[in-house]
């Protein structure tokens, strides 16, 4: 079974077209990163799957159950971090827990939950002097309460420092090795390449592609850097390289020796080849892998197209 199911998802604001024909599936038990840049229609993505949000067109079934229709009973297995902080300022983060044990009829600790947020020496605190990563880290304990089989977290390292970042990708972790499955939405690559098995990037309200990190990187056209360090360089060797196929923004670091780098999609033999066809001698050379940086923005500002699945 999965998950979640969008299916031809549309959602119209007005005149803007926020999610243009959406389908995409998150299977049982993965941690599923949804990937995308500012308004690329994640939030409403996320506010359609809780019913805060009723479609223009398609539907939306989460843990078997139809969105709209079993809105109450999905939020009863579904742990949710929204976008923005919603805390109540005048109670402590033990009341925030206790009023979102009652409401699941949960009986999780209180304190233990707290603790795993790294909340333990403030519970007591009122939330309206919370700093905004307090905060977060408060809404993501009442998001863990009743040990949802499904996670929806809503940008969830907004205001947290590195150490906060690097607990919530834990936390994710753990959660998922207890079976829950974890959605969630980011534009920050770091967070989502520890953590997801695999990742869907939106643009302008569709999936442009649905992949593992890896898959993804294979996938870009902006495949592997190659440096190649050479004894001397001329323009027919330069001409050559740049002539090859796959072989795409060749530019040459004028060091001494100087440098030839160069995005390589397919052979990287061919380039060190058709230098030492032309007499260069190759003192040198080391391949990087595209970052998931380059993937993302790849997918959201180039014109890589199309979906990916896997
Ligand atoms: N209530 C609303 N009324 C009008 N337009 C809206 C509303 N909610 C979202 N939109 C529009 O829908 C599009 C998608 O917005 P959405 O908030 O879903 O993007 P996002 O991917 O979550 O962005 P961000 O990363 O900035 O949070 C944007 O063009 C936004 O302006």
């Amino acid at each position: 079974m999965q998950a979640l199911t969008v299916d031809n998802l549309t959602k119209s604001f007005g005149q803007t077209v926020a999610l243009d024909d959406l389908s995409f599936e998150v299977k049982t038990g993965e941690v599923f990163g949804f990937l995308g840049p500012n308004g690329a229609g994640k939030s409403t993505t996320i506010n359609v799957v809780l019913d805060f949000v009723r479609p223009t067109a398609g539907s939306v079934t989460v843990l078997g159950m139809d969105a709209q229709r079993h809105s109450r009973d999905i939020r009863k297995r579904t742990g949710v971090l929204p976008e923005g902080v919603e805390t109540y300022d005048r109670l402590t983060a033990r009341q925030h827990l206790e009023f979102a044990i009652d409401s699941k009829n949960a009986d999780d600790s209180p304190e233990a939950l707290l603790e795993r947020v790294g909340l333990e020496d403030d519970i007591d605190r009122k939330a309206g002097g919370y700093s905004k990563g307090m905060a977060q880290r408060l809404m993501l304990a009442m998001a863990l309460v009743g040990d949802p089989e499904l996670l929806i977290l809503d940008e969830p390292s907004t205001g947290l420092d590195p150490n906060g970042a690097r607990e919530m990708r834990e936390i994710v972790r753990e959660e998922n090795e207890r079976g829950a499955t974890v959605f969630f939405s980011s534009h920050v690559m770091g967070q989502v390449e520890a953590v997801c098995d695999r990742v869907g990037i939106l643009r302008d309200g569709e999936m442009v592609a649905v992949d593992s990190v890896e898959g993804l990187r294979d996938s870009v056209e902006s495949g592997t850097t190659l440096r190649v360090t050479v004894d001397r360089i001329d323009d027919d060797a330069l001409q050559a390289v740049r002539s090859l196929r796959d072989v795409t923004d060749v530019t040459v670091e004028e060091r001494n020796p100087p440098t030839i780098v160069a995005t390589v999609e397919g052979s990287k033999t061919a380039v060190l080849s058709a230098l030492e066809d032309r007499g260069i001698e190759i003192e040198d050379f080391e391949t990087t892998e595209a970052s998931l940086e380059d993937v993302f923005q790849s997918y959201t500002t180039g014109s890589t197209t199309g979906v990916h699945a896997r």
